[in-house]
């Protein structure tokens, strides 16, 4: 196969830097087409350095700060071969460009969106960590990834642990059993969950929980945001929706396992009794090279497991009280239209506020609800309204945050 050329959206990232590691690995198979950054643009000009991309892309107005920044890692030859654009147009510039073969779309949260629908109009390899974009546009995202017959495929670790265990004919299948609806023989999603660094914190203690405490999540390295999602269990939520779109099943069809030690990233269950799972350790290099290489395999450095030295592996029920994101995802799911995007715009301004220490842990999933309750949710008909009901949810949670910022209620 022709060597593939690949756009990084969000290289500078947790998930954009394992992306650089596991091509790094394989330079006669990838080459780095484009890097994009946002507030890490030093980071960003020494990834330049490091893997050469013909195109950067950085936030509106920072071109020539940006340069500044070149001129501090790279030579000269390197500063004048490259291309540095800037903004939302750069960066759905690079997911569509003709030379690109696959993308990595790796933003966190809705500024991922557009970017990753344009790479899906143009028709690439998509390779899908940003959970948020698909949360947000659902079936209009999947109805863009048919009609441009892109190729999507699942990075975050337990829809790709799904993916690996469904049937191959799963989505060319349209074989219904009349009277389960079960479709290839698939009975039940298994979406595993860490259960986060709360885990067995009562609410009280919840309530006085830090950003710092709230970010040192169990097993997995990952950014700030997503972070405090998994100790909410908003992360589950978000995947819940996730998993309902990319398998295209009902919520009822999806059982959240507590599985605290993150070795067995998600189960597939089958009409004849089957339970089928995808294991390893927990390094998001695994579903990056699965993603990139399918149906092909190539190597990581992630060692294989070592069943002999593992701990016991343990499934709990969750606790919808102490984690009630669980249930407002949910429900968003099965009010569909704009609710998920709602749910999102208010969980991302929500873990913003947390974060910047405007409002308690446990203030981030009564502020949901409050927008959620508040708002009138409409069809998602297209993409303006999804934008409009974003916009709309962001002004509430913003109103919210002004009213009860510090209430430790
Ligand atoms: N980390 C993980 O293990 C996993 C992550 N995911 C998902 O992958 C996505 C990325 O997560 P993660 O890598 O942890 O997050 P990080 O916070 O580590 O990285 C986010 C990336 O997005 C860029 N970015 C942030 N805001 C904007 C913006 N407004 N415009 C353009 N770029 C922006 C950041 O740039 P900069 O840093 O320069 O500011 C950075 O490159 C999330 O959707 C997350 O849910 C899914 C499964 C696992
Ligand atoms: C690595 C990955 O896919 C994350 O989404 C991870 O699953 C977060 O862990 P939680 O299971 O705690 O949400
Ligand atoms: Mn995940």
């Amino acid at each position: 196969m022709p060597v593939q050329q690949v756009t990084i959206l969000g290289a500078t990232g947790s998930i954009g830097k394992s992306t650089l590691k596991v091509l790094a690995q394989h330079p006669d198979q990838y080459q780095v087409y484009a890097l994009t950054g946002f507030q890490r643009l030093d980071e960003l000009a020494q990834l330049v350095e490091q893997y050469s991309p013909k195109v950067v892309v950085v936030p509106d107005g920072k071109i020539d700060a940006f340069r500044s920044l070149l001129a501090l890692h790279c030579n000269d030859k390197k500063i004048h071969a490259i291309e540095i654009v800037e903004g939302e147009a750069g960066l759905c510039q690079v997911a569509s460009a003709a030379a690109v073969d696959v993308v990595m779309a790796a933003i966190v949260g809705s500024a991922g969106l557009k970017p990753t629908l344009a790479a899906i109009d143009a028709g690439k390899r998509v390779l899908l960590a940003n959970k948020e974009a698909l949360v947000m546009a659902g079936e209009l995202f999947m109805q863009r990834v048919k009609q441009a017959q892109a190729t999507l495929l699942p990075v975050d670790s337990e829809h790709n642990a799904i993916f690996q265990c469904l049937p191959t004919d799963y989505f060319s299948s349209t074989a219904r059993f009349a009277n389960h609806g079960n479709r290839a023989g698939v009975s039940q999603i298994l979406l595993t969950a860490s259960g986060g660094p709360f885990r067995t914190w009562t609410l009280q203690q919840m309530q006085q929980a830090t950003p710092a405490q709230a970010c040192k999540h169990p097993n997995w390295s990952m950014g700030q945001k997503i972070s405090v999602d998994s100790a909410t269990l908003m992360n589950k939520g978000l995947e819940l929706i996730e998993a309902c779109h990319l398998f295209e099943l009902p919520v009822e069809r999806v059982t959240v396992v507590i599985h605290p030690e993150s070795i067995v990233h998600s189960l597939v269950q089958y009409i004849d009794g089957s339970t089928l799972a995808q294991l390893g350790n927990p390094d998001m290099c695994t579903p990056i090279a699965h993603a990139l290489a399918w149906p092909q395999r190539i190597a990581t450095t992630v060692p294989p497991l070592d069943l002999f030295s593992a701990n016991c592996l343990n499934f709990e029920q969750p606790d919808e009280v102490r984690f009630p994101a669980l249930a407002l995802a949910k429900s968003a799911m099965k009010t569909g239209g704009c609710a998920p995007a709602v749910l999102n715009a208010a969980n991302e301004v929500a873990v913003a506020a947390f974060l910047a220490n405007k409002i308690a842990f446990t203030q981030i999933t009564q502020l949901i609800h409050a927008v959620i309750t508040q708002i009138n949710v409409l069809p998602a008909h297209d993409l303006d309204t999804i934008l409009v009901q974003d916009l709309e949810a962001r002004e509430l949670a913003g109103q919210w945050i002004m009213a009860n910022a510090n209430r430790t209620t």
